[in-house]
Formats: structure tokens, sequence, C-alpha cells
């Protein structure tokens, strides 16, 4: 098998267990995988992310430009896996809009970031220490693409990461797809704790 097809496959896999989740709501939600040094693969724009079709993904240069002749168009949110895979030795970067990442982000924008210490899924992101914590920057949310770019690529200071945008959505990148999907889920999960323990002590 070709490492385009690899890749293919892998992302295409990814895209299905995220889709398994729900958390392509509404088209919402892009997926890239890395293929080469110059080319990486990203979700088709304003597609059901839900269905498995030979046209999810297309091929984009470093600058998220078509590199092949297609009726696709990139991702509109393309610049995002651009800044990780410019700045990064990054794999694979997933996008996802859900209810627990809008409703976090919205309630810690105010600090520009949420913190998670003593919770044992922070280990997801390396962090084993004893009083580690884990930061996750919230950026807001442009609608001029090129300016949320530039704003995300200030937090991609690692081959692995996330950044929440403000009512929106949350960003991760890692070395593989299986690191980003891991990071994405541990996030996931951690939003989900916070919003459900606000819950239960009347914080929300
Ligand atoms: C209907 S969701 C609005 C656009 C967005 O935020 C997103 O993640 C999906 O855009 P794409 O062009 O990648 O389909
Ligand atoms: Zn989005």
């Amino acid at each position: 098998m070709s490492l385009f097809n690899k890749k293919w496959n892998e992302l295409a896999d990814i895209k299905d267990e995220l889709a398994a989740r729900d958390w392509f709501m509404g088209t919402s939600g892009n997926l890239s995988m890395k293929v080469n040094e110059q080319t990486f693969l990203v979700t088709a724009s304003g597609k059901d992310k839900r269905k498995r079709t030979s046209e999810d993904f297309l091929l984009v240069d470093h600058k998220g430009v078509a590199a092949e002749e297609t009726a696709l168009k990139p991702s509109a949110e393309t610049l995002l896996h651009c800044a990780v895979y410019g700045s990064t030795s990054a794999g694979c970067s997933l996008h996802v809009h859900t209810i627990a990442n809008n409703v976090i982000s919205e309630l810690y924008a105010a600090d520009g970031q949420i913190q998670f210490q003593h919770q044992e899924l922070i280990k997801a992101f390396g962090m084993w220490g004893e009083d580690d914590i884990l930061t996750i920057p919230i950026i807001p949310n442009y609608a001029d693409i090129p300016k949320l770019a530039a704003s995300f690529k200030e937090y991609i200071i690692a081959d692995y990461g996330a950044v929440l945008i403000r009512n929106h959505g949350i960003t991760v990148w890692g070395r593989t797809g299986l690191e980003a999907k891991k990071l994405l889920e541990a996030c996931e999960f951690l939003f989900q704790y916070k919003v459900t323990l606000l819950k239960i002590k009347g914080g929300i």
C-alpha cells in the first residue's frame, strides 16, 4: 500500500471513531494528517464528516492550497492545520466542536486558559508529576481565518498540544494520529468532567 493510501485510511479511521462519538455536529470539525514534508491530507470543506466517501480528504501543500487537480475545497480552517505542520514535527491535527468544549471555552474565556491538576487524565499530556498542571489556552474566535491562525500559532510550542477557540471548538495535534486522538479524548473527558462538577456544585 502506498504511503498516501496508508495515511488516507488512518485518517478515515480516526474520522469514523470521532463520528461515532457524535463530534461532527452540523458538518463542523476538520482533520488532517501529514503525508510528507511538503503535503498533508485535510478534510474537504462542508462535508458530513459522519459519512465515509472517496471525497472526504484532499492533498494540500504547506500553504493549504490543493496539491492536485480537484473539485474539492479544503477545510475553511486549513490554515490552522498549516500552522501546526509549519511549526512542529506533528503528524496529525484534529479539530472538533462539542457542547463541553464550547461551554468550557466560554466559562473560562476571561482567564484565557483552563487548568487541570490532580486529575489522572492529564497524564495523556505527559504530566506524570503529583502536582503537575495542564494548561489549555483559550483564544478568541476570529471570523478572519488568517487572523485566527496567527493567534492560534502563538500557542503551538511543542509537537503535541491543544488550544480551545472560544465558542467554536478545540484543535489538538500530535506526533501521530493515535497521539492526537488520545489528547482529544483526554480533553473532552476533562471538559465534560468539569462541566458536570460545576453543575453538581451549583457553579453553573
Ligand atoms: C458549520 S461549522 C463552521 C465551520 C467550522 O468551524 C468547521 O469546523 C468546519 O469547517 P470545514 O470547512 O472544515 O467543513
Ligand atoms: Zn471549526
